[in-house]
């Protein structure tokens, strides 16, 4: 994702790249960011050092990076987006934490098609949650094979505002195995697949007896995750301390 940042980043006038972060063990340390990303020279070598300026950092790494990040947030006053996903409760905490004193987006999904589903989802769940015979909620995602985190970061925060809908006694149950008896009624189930390179889709299933909805959505590559962090990178200009959703930056709230 920091090579397609970088990539849409170098071609849009409103920005200027000032550093790109790796870990200090990096194999890319001193290579320019720019040819890694398959462009021209941004004459900015990687680095691990943090710069003591900007007006933003875009954070696509790891749950174990993701400490030095809001750290070095904190002490150079960097507003943030932070994308990464597979946080723990902890760091979450951190991040409600951090965004008394700095302005930070933080969302599973950048990408306006997802935000705008998940709205969909909102509206399906709140709707048929009283239907006769009842509705069930299954969510199945698809992500290359080299996703570290399962489920998607996206495919729980579907979870998370679909339950929101339906009420507090929501189970989050992941994968069906074995003797598992019937289905229960206030249960969302959820299904990860990793397969090649797909750069992500979620499926939310809405189950009722005698007819079905599905939503369906999905990229076509990983731009729309870049593209939605640098929309929410132009959002936190001058913005207030908070910490924001990628359906304030959109407009969804
Ligand atoms: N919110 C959104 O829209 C999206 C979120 N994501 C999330 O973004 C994250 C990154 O995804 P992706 O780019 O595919 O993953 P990659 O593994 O390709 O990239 C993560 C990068 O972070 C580097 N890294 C590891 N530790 C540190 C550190 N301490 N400081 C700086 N950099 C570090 C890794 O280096 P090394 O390889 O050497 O360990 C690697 O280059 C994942 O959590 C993913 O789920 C992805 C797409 C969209
Ligand atoms: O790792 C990925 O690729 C993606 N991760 C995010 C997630 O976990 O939801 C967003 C997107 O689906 C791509």
């Amino acid at each position: 994702m920091g090579r397609r940042v970088v990539a849409l980043a170098a071609q849009d006038p409103d920005f200027e790249i000032v550093a790109a972060i790796e870990h200090a063990d990096c194999s890319d340390l001193g290579h320019d960011a720019g040819l890694l990303a398959g462009i021209p020279a941004v004459d900015i070598p990687v680095a691990s050092q943090w710069p003591g300026f900007a007006d933003a950092v875009i954070d696509f790494s790891l749950p174990s990076a993701v400490d030095g990040v809001i750290a070095n947030c904190i002490a150079a006053k960097i507003p943030l987006v932070m994308a990464t996903t597979g946080l723990s409760p902890e760091q979450k905490n951190q991040l409600a934490e951090a965004a008394k004193t700095l302005p930070i987006v933080w969302a599973p999904s950048m990408s306006l098609a997802v935000n705008l589903t998940m709205k969909l989802a909102q509206q399906v769940a709140a709707t048929l949650k009283d239907v006769p015979g009842g509705m069930d909620v299954e969510i199945l995602e698809r992500h290359h094979r080299y996703k570290a985190d399962a489920p998607s970061g996206t495919a729980l925060r579907f979870g998370e505002l679909i339950a929101q809908q339906l009420g507090d006694d929501i189970r989050h149950v992941h994968g069906r195995e074995g003797e598992t008896g019937q289905r229960s009624r206030n249960e969302i189930g959820y299904h990860a697949i990793r397969v090649g390179d797909n750069p992500g889709e979620h499926t939310i299933v809405f189950g009722m007896l005698g007819e079905k909805i599905e939503l369906n959505v999905g990229a076509s590559n990983r731009d729309c995750y870049a593209s939605g962090a640098l929309t929410a990178a132009k959002f936190l200009k001058d913005r207030e301390p908070g910490l924001y959703s990628m359906f304030d930056v959109l407009g969804l709230s």
